[in-house]
């Protein structure tokens, strides 16, 4: 049996994008809310739903951690790139998901959850995941993918970011979270740039592009990840 692809969004509007141009045979999107948290509970929800229903109908399991049945688990939608790295319209694939605001703040500066010793701010998207849709994508930009619960919206903090994680090409709000939940399945994370990190400039934001974006990417979801 082909098990197929999860792939889960934040917001509607991405999830219509991506069933716009993946492959509805074989890629179910679910939308899950805005931030890690609701990205988290909510991969972790469809996941244990489709695995107890394997387990009803004697399909058994997907996954030796008992989530699935699916073959992978993506995080999809728009992102904030970051200057010089990403433009906008330009599609990324994850290489890493971090939680870049997972910490604690010091007179000296951020600690990261690492460096705190409580586990790790770092998911590695799967490698082979990451060259199928790179090699599926020849355009895409392959790089890191922050995850943060705040939008950036100054100079000063964009800055910090792109100092502090210089393989970072894109910022958005739920690929660690999804990656946590995934454990055990393979995942990768894949946006689409509507906006430059930096100061607030809502409208600009540039989502029709961004969408058109992500749904021509989608079209390459199942013939790499499948
Ligand atoms: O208008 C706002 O300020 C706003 C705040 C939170 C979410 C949104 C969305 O449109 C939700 C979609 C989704 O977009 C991702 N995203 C897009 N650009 C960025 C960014 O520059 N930094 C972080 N996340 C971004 C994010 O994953 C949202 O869930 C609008």
């Amino acid at each position: 049996m082909t098990l197929p692809l999860l792939v889960v969004t934040a917001v509607a509007a991405e999830a219509e994008a991506v069933r716009a141009g993946a492959d509805p045979d074989h890629v179910v999107v679910e939308t899950v809310g805005v931030g890690p948290a609701a990205a988290a509970a909510g991969t972790a929800r469809l996941l244990a739903s489709a695995g107890a229903s394997a387990s009803a109908s004697g399909r058994g399991s997907g996954s030796a951690s008992g989530n699935g049945p699916y073959r992978a688990v993506v995080s999809a939608g728009i992102a904030g790139g970051f200057v010089g790295r990403a433009p906008v319209g330009s599609v990324v694939v994850g290489v890493r998901s971090i939680a870049a605001d997972l910490g604690a703040e010091t007179p000296d500066g951020f600690l990261t959850v690492d460096e705190l010793g409580f586990g790790t701010s770092v998911i590695d998207a799967d490698p082979a995941l990451v060259k199928a849709l790179t090699d599926a994508l020849p355009t895409a930009v392959p790089g890191d993918v922050v995850t943060l619960s705040t939008v950036t919206g100054t100079t000063a903090t964009a800055e910090r970011l792109a100092r502090s994680y210089p393989q970072a090409v894109a910022e958005a709000m739920e690929g660690y979270g999804v990656a946590v939940a995934a454990a055990g399945l393979p995942f990768v994370e894949l946006r689409s740039i509507s906006n430059p990190i930096g100061p607030r400039d809502r409208a600009a934001w540039r989502l029709k592009e961004a969408f058109a974006a992500l749904s021509t990417a989608s079209g390459a979801l199942w013939k790499a990840c499948g």
